[in-house]
């Protein structure tokens, strides 16, 4: 294995892209949040607000019908389209014209959601992130992997990766999986949590940011609309996760004096994406 590359603020600067001053909102980027159900839509209010704060020009969200009210309400920067089904998405029929996407957040797993989530991976090519139930689904559907683009995102969390990947009895084989697992589906994957890697074929990265505050419930959710709304700014896929990363984990460490690990919650990373973009400016 080669020994990882450090994510620090050396790397960033080298992928940091400062906004044009005669930007707008059609060409900041549109980014979609696919996800949520009955119970969970909050983890598509933080994906969606995440990407906002994280820059890109337009978010819609597509909930199931309940999710409605819920995401219009708390945030009245973002569009929402529904699924036909109340409480979980039964297929991801939308006509919008967006950068990228991210799927998975509170999705569940019914039986019709696995379905959407085939039929939709069948037929998008756009740049996408999948995390949580959207990996969940396709460690039940292995053959469905080759369905995902080239250069997709993957975000598991130890127990998301374990279900793709299979166990792993050590850390040199539970990289080794990954790496195999990258080269042949051509995707990135961002190996979640303290701290955080990033494997790219053999290309491996070390995430310097973040700390245990970040073990709150929606972290990941975040994590997701940052590094979708990147994308959505036309972000390489590589850069984009390392990007997201390193300012989802840098929010905690400036919040931390405040906050203490605590009462860090997963709203208070959404807080801090704009300290976190400015510490890279000064
Ligand atoms: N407000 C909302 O709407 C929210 C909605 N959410 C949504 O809920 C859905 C289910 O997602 P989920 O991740 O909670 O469940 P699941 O995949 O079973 O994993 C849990 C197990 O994984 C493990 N594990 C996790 N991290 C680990 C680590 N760092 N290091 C080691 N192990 C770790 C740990 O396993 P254990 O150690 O207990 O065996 C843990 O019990 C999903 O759609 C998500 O988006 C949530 O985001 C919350 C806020
Ligand atoms: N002890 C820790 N130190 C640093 N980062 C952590 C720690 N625990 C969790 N994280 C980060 O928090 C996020 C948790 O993601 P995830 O488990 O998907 O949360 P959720 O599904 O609740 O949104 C990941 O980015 C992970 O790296
Ligand atoms: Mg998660």
């Amino acid at each position: 294995m080669n020994s990882p590359i450090a994510i620090d603020r050396n790397e960033i600067l080298k992928r940091y892209k400062t906004i044009d001053k005669y930007t707008h909102k059609g060409i900041q980027g549109h980014a979609l949040l696919v996800g949520g159900s009955y119970g969970k839509i909050g983890a598509m209010c933080l994906a969606s607000k995440a990407a906002l704060k994280t820059g890109c020009g337009l978010v819609t969200a597509f909930v199931p019908q309940c999710g409605y009210e819920i995401v219009q309400i708390s945030i009245p920067e973002a569009m929402v389209v529904t699924d036909d089904h109340e409480k979980y998405i039964s297929e991801i029929a939308l006509n919008l014209d967006v950068n990228a996407i991210g799927i998975g957040p509170g999705m569940g797993q019914k039986m019709a959601t696995q379905k959407a989530l085939h039929d939709f991976l069948s037929n998008t090519s756009l740049p996408l992130v999948i995390d949580a139930d959207a990996l969940n689904i396709l460690s039940h559907n292995p053959s469905w992997v080759a369905l995902v683009s080239p250069r997709t995102i993957l975000t598991p969390h130890p127990k998301e990766l374990e279900r793709l990947i299979g166990k792993w009895y050590t850390e040199e084989e539970k990289f080794g999986k990954t790496v195999v697992f990258s080269l042949v589906n051509q995707v990135v994957i961002v190996m979640k949590g303290a701290p955080t890697y990033i494997v790219d074929g053999e290309m491996i990265y070390v995430n310097t940011t973040g700390n245990a505050a970040l073990a709150t419930a929606g972290s990941g959710d975040v994590l997701t609309g940052m590094i979708t709304s990147l994308l959505a700014q036309s972000y390489r896929s590589i850069d984009a996760a390392i990007l997201g990363v390193y300012l989802h984990g840098l929010t905690a460490d400036i919040a931390l004096p405040e906050t203490g690990y605590q009462s860090f919650i997963a709203s208070d990373i959404i807080v801090n994406i704009g300290k976190a973009y400015l510490s890279l400016e000064s």
